[in-house]
């Protein structure tokens, strides 16, 4: 059974990214053009992601950005995957020619069955993967889980399961679901958009533990 990767999202401090690439992370997410007390300029990113080693990822967070705002982020921060959060169409996340990830917010209208989150995945057959996280008025990082039994029946995409986990649930995530990846960005921190480095030490630590068991 390969070991869940792990993606560390919304990070605004060479502390916390180096903190994660110490623990373990296999990604971090940044974000870009949300509003969000961890949003980013792509100048500030492209310092971040100078600090990691080879074979961790950056991830570049979108939520209805413009196709020239997502251009400069390409260009700049030069991110290994994208994810878009907003109510993109897959036309507006195919036409950069890059990788992505679509975030799928469970419980938004339409995608509250496991019928309807089917049917939306499947309209981003292209994506590299399928980030199924709680709907919230933010669009993201809420610190809030959903039903993951909804999650089930969609797992034709590498799936990334996120929203309100955290050191202590991260591994009955792990379980039911045994998703690709796993995302977390309030459960790991001490204020929005400050990281603790023990609670990102405790988080992995508990995937994979989760991943041994
Ligand atoms: O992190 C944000 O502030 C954010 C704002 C707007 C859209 C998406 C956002 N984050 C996306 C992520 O991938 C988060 O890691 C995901 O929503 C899980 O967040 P949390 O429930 O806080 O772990």
């Amino acid at each position: 059974m390969p070991r869940t990767r792990i993606k560390i999202c919304g990070l605004t401090r060479e502390e916390d990214v180096d903190a994660a690439v110490a623990a373990g992370a296999d990604a971090i997410g940044l974000v870009f053009y949300a509003r969000s007390a961890r949003a980013l300029t792509p100048e500030r990113a492209a310092a971040l992601r100078a600090r990691l080693p080879p074979f961790v990822d950056v991830v570049a967070l979108f939520v209805n950005a413009t196709p020239e705002e997502v251009s400069k982020v390409v260009d700049v921060v030069q991110p290994e995957l994208l994810q878009f959060h907003g109510d993109e169409t897959p036309a507006e996340c195919e036409r950069h020619g890059r990788r992505y990830l679509r975030a799928l917010r469970v419980g938004a209208p339409g995608m509250d069955t496991p019928e309807g989150l089917l049917k939306s995945c499947l309209e981003y057959s292209s994506a590299a993967g399928w980030l199924f996280d709680s709907h919230s008025d933010g669009y993201g990082g809420s610190g809030r889980t959903f039903d993951w039994s909804l999650v089930q029946s969609a797992n034709a995409r590498p799936v990334v399961l996120s929203g309100g986990l955290h050191a202590e649930n991260v591994a009955a995530a792990v379980a039911t679901l045994r998703p690709f990846a796993v995302d977390v960005s309030s459960g790991v921190e001490q204020a929005p958009g400050i990281k603790s480095a023990e609670k990102i030490a405790r988080f992995i630590a508990a995937v994979r533990q989760a991943d041994a068991g």
